[in-house]
């Protein structure tokens, strides 16, 4: 049985279990089942995935991140906020920015008091990686169509270091989540229904891949951002506010037309859990 030491953080109800080995990398512990089984909500701690905090010969730290299922992601926008938060509250971030390698690049946080952004770069087309999302894109650069037992759906393909489909309706989004499920296992992709208020305002649900329907999605969000900026429904350069089932999110497309997100960051609970390995379930 391997005690296992983690701190429990919430923003906007997506959780994540953080895992600090700075100052020893755990090297043997099998990660993808430990993950299936600590975030189980009835003999583990209910969680949407885990987050292992390392040292980064690339950058100032280093994550690996596994999702509910196991299954690792590349990155996770709400993820590396609250790794901003966790480490502002151990005395880690003490310079205005820190630099944190995921799986799929190096990101950049900043502060003011505990509220951290992060700066998550360049959207890309999923369809061709090589393709910045920008505000010369055409619609045919990133826009794929679908089948469903709806009909033909179109989806925003994007990458935002992690892969989103992105489906516009003015209809409740509760209605699909079977299918978004369905759309997430059967594409490998995070999957979300985004509704336009207005030109500052999404409303935003996302099936995760891995994970599930989860209160909020830090990278969906930002691909969202991304695709009603390229399609011209909300303005770049200014503060879009995505109401997630969860709570409100804001993100930009700056200048640079990089995609940052701020939100709020809370601490649940800490304590040790003991992993016994593969275990039965009820
Ligand atoms: N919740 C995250 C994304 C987590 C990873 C995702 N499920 C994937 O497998 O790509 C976020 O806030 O971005």
């Amino acid at each position: 049985m391997q005690p296992i030491f983690f701190t429990k953080l919430s923003t906007i109800g997506n959780n994540y279990l953080i895992l600090n080995y700075l100052e020893q990398p755990e090297l043997s512990l099998d990660y993808a089942n430990l993950a299936k089984h600590i975030t189980n909500p009835r003999t583990g701690i209910l969680a949407d995935g885990i987050i292992i905090l390392l040292p980064s010969e690339l950058a100032d730290f280093k994550m690996i991140i596994y999702n509910r299922d196991g299954s690792r992601a590349k990155t996770c926008g709400n993820g590396l906020r609250l790794i901003g938060h966790y480490l502002l509250e151990i005395e880690r971030f003490n310079q205005p920015q820190i630099t944190i390698e995921t799986d799929s690049n190096v990101s950049i946080l900043t502060h003011e008091e505990d509220l951290i952004t992060v700066d998550l770069g360049f959207a890309h087309s999923l369809i061709d990686p090589c393709h910045p999302l920008s505000l010369k894109s055409q619609v045919t650069d990133y826009c794929g169509d679908i089948e469903t037992p709806y009909g033909i759906w179109q989806a925003d393909m994007i990458s935002m270091g992690n892969p989103h489909f992105i489906i516009y309706t003015d209809d409740d989004h509760e209605a699909f989540e079977e299918e978004m499920e369905r759309i997430s296992k059967n594409y490998d992709v995070n999957v979300g229904m985004l509704t336009v208020i207005n030109p500052n305002e999404l409303l935003l649900t996302t099936y995760e891949r891995g994970s599930g329907l989860t209160s909020a999605c830090g990278t969906n969000a930002a691909a969202a951002v991304a695709s009603a900026v390229a399609r011209r429904q909300v303005n770049p350069y200014e503060l879009i506010t995505v109401h997630l089932p969860g709570g409100d999110l804001y993100l930009k497309w700056n200048e640079e037309a990089h995609l940052l997100a701020t939100g709020h960051c809370t601490k649940i609970c800490c304590g040790t859990y003991f992993f016994e390995g593969e275990k039965k379930d009820f």
